[in-house]
């Protein structure tokens, strides 16, 4: 071996020994982006009695760095605080995986006067959501293209609090034309998302079932998934075109315009589609997911039957499905106004038990604001009302307390809000507390009560909510995103770094 090739072997080794120990020569601050946290360290432990892994609950002492979970001792001491080691003690309070919603409308570019990405992500921090996908209508452009894609992204950067990727958009536009599909998967997108009835939204159009075959073709060879607004039209026998005001206030009118067979029809569609998506050798097949069941009646047990058959079909359902009934919605109080729309107490009673059972893979939020003349509060007109809920900061609280009631575990709870969806996504460094993961962490107690009302900080850009008075279990603490700790306690990081999610 000569000199130079010994001296650079020498150099190697030098270099790496130092990046081995780099990390505990610089506990504090070594490429700290000032702002993003509210803690001045990248090396600490966070400790509690209750962290929730995939091995279970236990006492552990959770170690990050850089960003990622290095660590995960258990153990029933908590760890000694020293020079090199910053320690959280969060005593009794549950450490658990962010949540990831996968069904948020952030509106942003186009609608911020409904919504936005500020807003929306520092609710979503409050809330203990690590990451959200946003849904690729109501914002304008919509995003059904690879510009207006970039264009969101670029409206995105440095205007978030938490992770967020991006649904694109399937419309009869795109539908057929490949190069298009392809343009925005390659962009980005983390799958597309489409609707089988009108979406309220002019430039977003509905998609029929040579539209949706067409973009499973692509969407297999990308192994990302579609994601479907799963209700279609139905001819009805007592189709009444001039009703008055005081019959369009009812929210039975709105239930009846909305029957379970539109969700029924659609789903028969998809599960049909489904059959046979191994396109050109792809041995995987494509992934249809159906977005905020409402049914879970018939369209439940088509679901379920597929599944059983081998279908690659998953299903999310929203906290105001569980929470709310038909029964308790005033007239008048558009609020509640969603579709599919929220059905009777039977109703919610059987997805709760689909929910304990297994069948229904995943919850979402569903967030869906508009700005408030929209939802012709005074009016009262359900059927001309805008529709959509805004929940996205209330998810954890509303269906822990819920949950209890209907004997579900956190650790269920876990799985649905944060596990499954980030699957869905395609994002596997996220969803659980495990070695190498991001550091996505919510922090919270849920013992604490609280009532969404006065006392109760609202983040979302409007607080018109029909959680208004709602008495619930649970509060964050503290949410930490790829280390940075986000928000605490009623405050959140100065600024914003969080980071779009772009598929690669
Ligand atoms: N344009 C929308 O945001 N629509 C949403 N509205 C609801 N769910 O009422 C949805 O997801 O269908
Ligand atoms: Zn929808
Ligand atoms: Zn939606």
């Amino acid at each position: 071996m000569n000199s130079s090739l010994l001296l650079g072997v020498a150099i190697g080794i030098a270099i790496g020994c130092a990046s081995i120990f780099l990390p505990y020569f610089s506990d504090r601050n070594q490429g700290l982006n000032e702002g993003c946290s509210l803690l001045p360290h990248r090396h600490f432990w966070l400790y509690s009695k209750r962290v929730l892994t995939p091995g279970g609950i236990m006492p552990a002492a959770v170690e990050i760095n850089g960003g990622h979970i290095v660590s995960i001792v258990h153990q029933n001491k908590t760890p000694k605080q020293t020079k090199r080691a910053h320690v959280i003690d969060y005593g009794n309070a549950v450490i658990m995986p962010g949540l990831v919603d996968v069904h948020v409308h952030l509106n942003e570019p186009g609608r911020v006067e409904w919504e936005g990405f500020v807003t929306g992500t520092k609710a979503a921090a409050a809330g203990g959501f690590t990451t959200l996908i946003d849904m690729p209508l109501n914002s304008v452009p919509t995003t059904t293209s690879k510009e207006a894609f970039d264009m969101k992204v670029d409206a995105a950067k440095g205007r978030l609090f938490v992770d967020v990727g991006f649904w694109g958009g399937l419309v009869p536009e795109n539908a057929l034309n490949n190069t298009a599909i392809d343009e925005l998967l390659q962009a980005g997108a983390l799958g597309l998302k489409s609707f089988m009835c009108p979406s309220g939204i002019n430039d977003f159009g509905q998609t029929n079932a040579s539209h949706i075959k067409e973009a499973l073709r692509i969407l297999a060879k990308y192994q990302r998934p579609l994601l479907v607004h799963a209700e279609i039209p139905q001819p009805s026998e007592d189709e009444k075109t001039d009703m008055d005001i005081s019959e369009r206030r009812m929210y039975s009118t709105y239930l009846r315009t909305r029957p379970p067979s539109w969700e029924e029809e659609a789903i028969k569609i998809l599960i049909a589609v489904s059959k046979d998506t191994h396109f050109d050798g792809s041995k995987d097949g494509a992934h249809i997911h159906i977005v905020h069941l409402s049914d879970s009646s018939v369209s439940l047990d088509l679901i379920k039957e597929a599944k059983e058959s081998g279908a690659r079909i998953s299903v999310e359902t929203c906290p105001h499905y569980l929470v709310f009934s038909a029964e308790e919605i005033s007239d008048g109080d558009t609020r509640f106004k969603c579709a599919p729309p929220i059905r009777d107490v039977l109703n919610r009673e059987r997805l709760w038990k689909a929910l304990k059972d297994g069948h229904i893979d995943m919850l979402s939020s569903d967030h869906s604001p508009s700005s408030p003349e929209l939802k012709l509060l005074e009016a009262g007109d359900f059927l001309r009302a805008w529709g959509g809920i805004s929940s996205l900061q209330f998810g954890l609280p509303v269906t822990w307390s819920y949950g209890q009631q209907h004997g579900l575990q956190l650790e269920q709870l876990s799985e649905l809000w944060s596990q499954r969806p980030a699957k869905l996504a395609g994002q596997h460094k996220k969803g659980t507390i495990v070695t190498g993961n991001d550091a996505d962490i919510v922090v919270w107690d849920p013992e604490n009560e609280i009532q969404i009302g006065e006392n109760y900080t609202i983040y979302h850009k409007h607080p018109i909510t029909p959680y208004t008075g709602k008495h619930l279990f649970g509060s964050v603490i503290t949410t930490f995103v790829r280390g940075n700790m986000v928000y605490e306690n009623g405050s959140h990081a100065s600024t914003a770094c969080g980071v779009p999610i772009l598929a690669v």
